[in-house]
């Protein structure tokens, strides 16, 4: 089966307005066909109908970056999958290891929210990822097909076919220091097999695996030609125009 593949930028906590505006006019017109590639950026909440209104015919998706579980009520701070979806945002990250590092979200809030979005209409991007810690102890396959179970507990299988899972080794995000392309490909590949032993092969084979961890424009291309890659998750590389567009080079 060939799946689509799948670059999204997370902006995280970066940018002001005027930089999301320069990025966006930077990016005008320049963006690979649909056909070949889908495009998106994670930015900050703030952001999201600003870059809806002003992606113009680019053909660029809009993720969020985080989202709650409930559609509305007494929720201070927090945006819902009903926000999104009314908007035209088609994704939101969750689970990224930032979230569950220093703002303690566990795997059950993480499953709530992938329900919830399904529910909206709005598709997650599931992150997964193991610390240096369990990578150095050979435990990264229990480690990620554990959080895969956990966050898709409940979820049906025509929904899990439709998402986007993105396998993040904690120790390559913002370091540099990008997990080869075989051991990537090999973590992508548990995360599919645990993907087929819960819903089987025909879901499996559908699901899309972004790789994330210092993926840059020189390390995109060989990531990418990976049997179960199917797309990049990225950073600090998506932040300037020019080297988001360097990502994408290999689908103009
Ligand atoms: O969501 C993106 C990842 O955390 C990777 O970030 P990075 O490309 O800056 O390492």
């Amino acid at each position: 089966m060939s799946r689509k593949p799948i670059i999204a930028g997370n902006w995280k906590m970066n940018k002001n307005l005027k930089e999301v505006f320069a990025f966006m006019a930077n990016i005008d017109g320049k963006l690979p066909s649909e056909d070949k590639v889908e495009v998106a950026v994670a930015a900050p909440a703030m952001y999201l109908v600003p870059l809806v209104h002003h992606r113009g015919k680019n053909p660029l998706k809009v993720s969020a970056e985080n989202v709650y579980f409930e559609n509305s009520g007494a929720f201070t701070g927090e945006i819902s999958p009903a926000m999104l979806a009314a908007e035209g945002i088609e994704y939101a990250i969750i689970g990224h290891s930032e979230r569950r590092e220093y703002f303690h979200e566990t795997d059950e809030d993480i499953n709530k929210k992938a329900k919830a979005l399904i529910a909206a209409g709005v598709t997650p991007i599931l992150c997964c990822g193991e610390t240096l810690e369990t990578f150095e102890a050979g435990k990264t396959a229990e480690w990620v097909s554990g959080q895969i179970e956990a966050g898709l507990a409940g979820i049906d299988g025509k929904d899990v076919a439709n998402m986007v899972i993105a396998y993040e080794p904690i120790w390559a995000i913002g370091t540099g220091k990008t997990a080869t392309a075989e051991i990537a490909d090999e973590t992508c590949g548990v995360v599919r097999s645990t993907v087929e032993k819960l819903y089987g092969k025909e879901v499996s084979e559908a699901v899309r695996i972004q790789y994330g961890g210092s993926v840059k424009p020189e390390t995109v291309e060989e990531l990418m030609s990976k049997e179960n890659i199917d797309g990049a998750l990225v950073g600090g590389a998506s932040l300037e125009a020019d080297s988001f567009l360097a990502l994408l080079k290999m689908y103009m």
